[in-house]
């Protein structure tokens, strides 16, 4: 097995901060149980994982059930054992979403992401301007993933074509690097999606750019793996192996990923919906009779429902796994392969579905890298009633300026 090269952190990108939660409950904790858990806090704890030494302040549970403290315990030999590759590599990716997170909530960003105003002018093409932070995100998960020495093909929205990086690696990412960074500079959350698949090692034989695009290629039902990392109030990275949804929370005293949410059910049928609906007299007529009826609480579910969008996909998503619903962009906008395949599998892990308005997305074949599609994410009932109406899919994108 290769070594892990992974810098140590600076102390700096994570200052102290007492932690308020408990690595084993679901959500914050009540009163007393924090005081009950404060014995904790200051009790370190040291675990070795895969040549990282990882400190966590958090205790285990008190209730005698086994718990894991951060992701890569999780992941490792004590826990759901993933296997020592995948740990590695997903230690690599942990880094590089804690440098984005530093990257999204600096003072600097801002003046990095009008540059993407400008791209292509005068203001952004001088050598040493700064770069968009969605470039600058890109970077960061490329050298993660070459550093990890376990990755042949990485896959990005930000790239024209995939980016072949080591013939060896066990495993193919795909990935988002930073979507919703249109809004960067209000400060808006933003999020990082990635799925990962095994290498064809039956294509290894084809020249290397093909092999790169048939890898990149590969149905969301072989996905490995896949999560996204929201940047908000919030760090959180939410995951699944295929065996349950779970999310992890950045402790920005200690830099880990602390287990938060486990195994998250959504809620079979929510009481929101989110999209875009100024785009209301562009959608077909079975899109607007859905969203008027469970407006009205005429629906299935004989409740009025609230919308809720940010336009950040990650965000909104979040929101949707957590609290049910559904989650939707009706034309084709986002990607089949970074996007749509990650998400469905963390909803379907989580008793939700993905669809395209038809179909099941996991049982989709992409035929593109990057691929649009109408997405629709979000509670099982929630989702089959949308899917009733058979006309939901936008066909007319005329483009829109915001
Ligand atoms: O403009 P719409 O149709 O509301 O789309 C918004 C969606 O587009 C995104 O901004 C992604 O689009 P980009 O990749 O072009 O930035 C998502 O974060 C968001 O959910």
């Amino acid at each position: 097995m290769q070594s892990s090269t992974i810098p140590t952190l600076p102390t700096s990108l994570f200052p102290q901060k007492i932690l308020l939660f408990s690595s084993k409950t679901q959500s914050f904790p009540s009163k007393s149980s924090l005081l009950a858990q404060s014995c904790h806090l200051f009790r370190p704890k040291m675990a070795s994982l895969s040549g990282f030494i990882v400190r966590s302040q958090t205790g285990t549970s008190s209730s005698g059930e086994k718990g894991f403290s951060t992701l890569s315990e999780y992941m490792g030999k004590g826990g759901i054992d993933v296997g020592d590759e995948l740990v590695v590599l997903y230690d690599h990716i942990q880094y590089a979403c804690k440098r984005i997170a530093a990257l999204v909530a600096s003072p600097f960003n801002s003046s990095l992401s009008k540059q993407s105003n400008f791209a292509g002018g005068d203001s952004g093409s001088g050598r040493d301007a700064p770069k968009p932070l969605d470039i600058v995100s890109n970077e960061i998960i490329l050298s993660s993933l070459k550093n990890s020495g376990k990755v042949a093909v990485m896959a990005s929205e930000e790239d024209d074509a995939p980016v072949w990086i080591n013939d060896d690696g066990p495993f193919v990412v795909v990935t988002d690097p930073l979507d919703g960074s249109r809004n960067i500079d209000a400060s808006i959350p933003t999020g990082t999606i990635f799925g990962i698949y095994r290498r064809l090692v039956e294509l290894d034989h084809l020249p290397q750019e093909e092999k790169a695009t048939l890898n990149s290629l590969q149905s969301g039902a072989k996905l490995v793996a896949a999560g996204y990392v929201l940047y908000s109030s919030a760090t959180i990275l939410c995951t699944s192996f295929g065996s349950g949804t779970h999310a992890f929370t950045l402790d920005h005293s200690t830099g880990d990923f602390i287990q938060t949410h486990i195994d998250i059910k959504i809620p079979p049928r929510g009481q929101i919906y989110s999209v875009n609906d100024a785009r209301y007299f562009d959608w077909p007529e079975g899109l607007r009779q859905y969203i008027d009826t469970v407006r009205q609480g005429k629906g299935r579910y004989p409740k009025k429902y609230s919308a809720r969008y940010i336009c950040s996909l990650v965000a909104d998503f979040h929101r949707t796994l957590l609290y049910g619903g559904v989650a939707m962009n009706p034309r084709d906008h986002l990607r089949l392969v970074y996007e749509a395949n990650p998400l469905s599998f963390l909803v379907e892990q989580a008793g939700g579905r993905g669809s395209d308005g038809k179909s099941r997305i996991l049982s989709m074949q992409p035929v593109k890298l990057h691929q649009r599609l109408p997405l629709f994410l979000g509670s099982l009932e929630d989702i089959k009633e949308l899917e009733s109406y058979g006309d939901v899919q936008q066909k007319v994108n005329p483009g829109y300026e915001v």
